[in-house]
């Protein structure tokens, strides 16, 4: 195929410079998509395609709009595609030429209508790993250490990154990389160079900053990195990131990944957000602070000075019902600072755009009001979180913007009606000569009737005809002879006149010069607002702290929340607890808790069903809930406060994921015994339960005591292995609940009540028949545990009619005894199986014959009716046959 020239070369040329998977090119009013991209695009998008020639040959050719790219662009990148886009310019030749301006990605997309954070991350392996995560929509930039692999994991789960730079090291991690969800994106080595990375973060935030944030070369390395890719992606929202900060481990509660979606904080285990702690709980009126509430939930916190603030703040909401309303009210109003401040600085932000900065600036003064003259709210820690942001200088942005920007300006920015009479006496001069000229418009229709004796006369403007004075048509033959016609139309003739095409000129003229001075002139505001984002931020997140706490008052107040009682003890003692979630949906029982210094490790025992795991779960949420600094459902909460909660609840198969679900469980448990401490609070449900019985008990009787003598954190643990029951006799700290279940004349009745001791039933069969299993199925079942409780043994039933009973199984010795007779009884032990037979024992399963028959015998000797002599000739005679085999 001849080389593409023209319009097609220049496109295949950038496509082959640009670092990414389409490329958008600007041709004038038009982005178009050539060749393969345009294929792709219009397949994506439901686009057509056409054709266009170059040099003989024909490529396909998809374009959007020039106004009409962005809802492109941002369906293209939430598939997943990295998209750059070129924009024209003049050339001085009178021409055009396109350059590429910025590469969209999933962590870079400005545009996005979400309002969830939308982080890009970088993970830089080393001594430990360094984490760097950035939200280009709301200039948060943070940076974190982890010192192993789970911990690094854990982070990423915390921030859910939508895009992530692997370091060099961490590129052929692939333990790593298979876990992470967003969009890998291998970035150029030399951004992560500890140097280069060092130098790129001290220009942006201050080198002083990055020497007092005492984080690892590997961080410094990581947020170099998120830098030069924001920078080389042309998001052009550098200057919104104005400050870093340190994300510590050491000032959070350890949530691991598993644990955050054990608790359904975000999304429930099948991945609804209905259902989920945070739709449960978010009562926030704005969408930073649903954003804000989140990011509590995700990363509760251990400093009790900040807790308790936040509990006086929910305490003071609570009470004040109607100023609570009102702070909701005058919330609502409140838009998206933080994003806003990104558009800002980006210039993508419109004159809307700065009237929401406006009405949001507004909002800051009048909740400050409605606190100070509310005595629950002005005693709180509310008024000094107000006085945080600049006060005076929000004021007086929020001043020079209701100056400058016009009532209800348009969204377009180049054609003027932006901005306001007596901001700039430049514009009002033109606004002046261009409303003159346009008010000579409107009232030459009335004119030109009066003047020609004219009836049937309007005066209209279209893009063909440009300005016309147009009259009916019983009239047309009495225009005057300055008229020029232009056109005919079936009622009507359409005329223009000389000085109607000097006043259009002049309009036209005037249109233009207005349009200009006024982009010119609120591009200028918009850079000072730009400059002046850190300010938006500070006062943006101060209203989403606000809203945060607003909403878990209410949803405090209108669910009988209580604050609960701090301290750094070890105790945890609930009162009549409720599961935050499901008491939204049921007829909730409530339940207490009590673990202190003596009593750390709780087994808790019931029915299937009877509500175990919503007890141990209830538990935990209380515990999270408390260390966001919400209040609690339950009549009395005292909280030792926590440095992590763990939890390893019922398995969602990973088959997928290539780990069976046992293994999975296992790696959870490992997870939980290396990292929890004493000040950790622990949930295990059902340990074990994923292989043989024998196998499983074990691991869970090793696991409590390896929890209770070593680690020593606060413990429930949920099983159905009774056999840990006993464990309450010899470990000091294990106490053992159950929750009661009733059962009359067959009937079972679950109380949802946790009381004392343990419990051996399990009503298993029970739960069986209520899920609808077979009816000959569960009655056999019944049988079955009747005959293991009182016999414990039980005939396994099969084969031909005449014959229904084969084998018996024995639970003392866990082997299957041989075929039962007619009457249900055992046949005489002399008739026990040779060795052939099938049931030759699970003992002698592999052995040769001889050997066989060697363990057979021995099995069948009766040590104390058989006289030494005769043993010991048994013996040699073993020892014969074994020799000869
Ligand atoms: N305190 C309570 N009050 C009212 N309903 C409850 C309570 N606790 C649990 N439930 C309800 O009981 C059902 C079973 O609860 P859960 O799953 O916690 O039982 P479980 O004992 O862990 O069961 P299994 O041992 O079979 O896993 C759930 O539907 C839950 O909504």
């Amino acid at each position: 195929m001849p080389e593409a020239t023209g319009i097609v070369g220049e496109f295949l040329s950038l496509r082959e410079e640009a670092d990414a998977d389409l490329l958008a090119m600007q041709c004038g009013d038009f982005y178009e998509f050539f060749a393969e991209d345009a294929e792709l695009v219009a397949e994506e998008l439901d686009l057509k395609v056409s054709q266009k020639s170059s040099h003989g040959s024909s490529y396909p050719m998809a374009g959007v709009p020039v106004d009409d790219l962005t809802p492109y662009l941002k369906a293209l990148v939430e598939r997943g595609y990295r998209v750059a886009v070129a924009d024209q310019y003049d050339t001085d030749d009178g021409g055009h030429a396109r350059e590429v301006v910025r590469v969209v990605t999933p962590g870079t997309l400005l545009e996005t209508s979400d309002a969830d954070a939308q982080y890009l991350a970088a993970v830089v392996a080393g001594e430990g790993y360094g984490l760097a995560f950035a939200d280009v929509t709301t200039g948060r930039f943070l940076v974190a250490d982890a010192e192993d692999r789970g911990e690094a994991l854990t982070e990423l789960y915390r921030f859910s990154p939508v895009e992530i730079l692997p370091g060099p090291e961490v590129r052929t991690d692939d333990d790593l990389l298979s876990e992470l969800d967003g969009t890998l994106t291998p970035h150029e080595t030399e951004a992560f160079a500890p140097k280069r990375a060092a130098h790129a973060v001290g220009e942006q935030f201050g080198r002083e900053t990055v020497d007092r944030l005492d984080v690892s070369r590997e961080a410094i390395a990581a947020a170099g990195a998120v830098l030069a890719y924001v920078e080389e992606t042309g998001a052009g929202v550098l200057a919104s990131m104005t400050r870093i900060g340190a994300h510590h481990g050491d000032d959070h509660v350890t949530l691991d990944a598993t644990t955050q979606r054990n608790l359904e904080l975000t999304e429930t285990m099948h991945g609804e957000s209905e259902g989920s702690l945070f739709s449960t709980i978010d009562h926030t009126e704005t969408s930073a602070g649903g954003r804000l509430l989140k990011e509590w939930l995700c990363r509760p916190r251990r400093s009790p000075a900040l807790l308790e603030e936040r509990l006086a703040c929910v305490e003071g909401l609570s009470t004040a019902a109607m100023a609570r309303e009102e702070l909701r009210d005058r919330l609502g109003e409140a838009y998206d600072l933080e994003r806003l401040a990104s558009r800002a600085t980006h210039g993508s932000a419109d004159a809307r755009d700065l009237v929401a900065v406006r009405e949001t600036l507004a909002v800051l003064p009048a909740v400050a009001d409605v606190v100070s003259s509310t005595p629950d709210l002005a005693d709180s820690p509310l008024p000094d979180r107000l006085e945080e942001p600049d006060r005076e200088a929000a004021g007086a942005l929020c001043r020079e913007l209701e100056e400058a920007i016009a009532e209800d300006p348009p969204s377009t920015v180049t054609q003027g009606e932006l901005l306001r009479r007596g901001y700039d006496p430049d514009l009002d001069e033109v606004i002046e000569r261009h409303e003159a000229v346009q008010a000579w418009f409107d009232g030459l229709a009335e004119r030109e009737k009066r003047r020609h004796g004219l009836s049937h006369v309007t005066v209209d403007r279209n893009t063909t005809d440009g300005y016309y004075v147009q009259v009916g048509k019983s009239a047309a033959d009495g225009v005057p002879e300055e008229y020029d016609e232009i056109k005919t139309l079936k009622n009507s003739k359409r005329f223009t006149t000389d000085e109607l095409e000097e006043k259009e000129r002049e309009l036209l003229g005037l249109e233009e010069q207005r349009g200009e001075l006024e982009y010119d002139l609120f591009a200028e505001l918009r850079d000072r607002v730009g400059e002046r984002a850190e300010l938006l931020q500070d006062v943006g997140r101060t209203l989403a702290e606000v809203d945060v706490l607003a909403g878990l008052a209410t949803h405090a107040a209108e669910n009988r929340w209580i604050r609960p009682d701090l301290h750094a003890g070890e105790g945890l003692s609930i009162q009549a607890g409720r599961h935050p979630v499901v008491e939204g949906t049921t007829e909730f029982v409530p339940n207490d808790v009590a673990l202190d210094d003596d009593r750390r490790f709780l087994i808790v025992t019931g029915p299937n069903m009877s509500g175990k795991s919503t007890y141990m779960r209830q538990v935990a949420c209380i515990v999270l809930l408390a260390q966001i600094g919400s209040f609690v459902p339950a009549r009395e909460a005292e909280i030792g406060l926590v440095d992590g909660i763990f939890t390893r609840v019922g398995a969602l198969d990973e088959l997928a994921g290539g780990r069976s679900t046992f293994m999975v469980e296992m790696s959870e448990l490992s997870n939980i015994l290396h990292s929890a401490t004493e000040d950790s609070l622990v949930i295990l449900d059902e340990v074990g339960r994923g292989t043989a019985t024998y196998d499983g008990i074990s691991i869970a009787w090793a696991a409590t005591e390896y929890l209770h003598n070593e680690v020593g954190a606060k413990t429930l643990f949920a099983t159905h292995y009774h056999e840990l029951t006993g464990l309450a006799d010899h470990l000091p700290r294990v106490g053992n609940v159950h929750v009661a279940a009733e059962e009359r004349e067959g009937e079972v009745t679950f109380l949802r009540t946790i009381r004392e001791g343990p419990t051996d039933r399990s009503y298993g069969i029970h739960v069986a028949d209520l899920a609808g299993v077979p009816g000959p199925v569960v009655s056999r079942s019944r049988e079955v545990l009747d005959r293991l409780r009182d016999e414990k043994a039980i005939e396994a039933r099969g084969g031909g009619d005449d014959e229904p009973v084969q084998t018996v199984f024995d639970v003392g010795s866990g082997s299957f005894r041989g075929p039962a007779n007619a009457d249900g009884g055992e046949r005489p032990a002399e008739s026990r199986s040779s060795p052939e037979s099938s049931d030759g024992g699970e003992s002698t399963k592999g052995l040769d014959p001889d050997a066989k028959r060697v363990l057979e015998d021995l099995e069948g000797i009766d040590v104390a009716e058989t006289a030494p002599v005769e043993l010991l000739s048994k013996v040699s005679e073993w020892q014969r046959t074994l020799e000869d085999r």
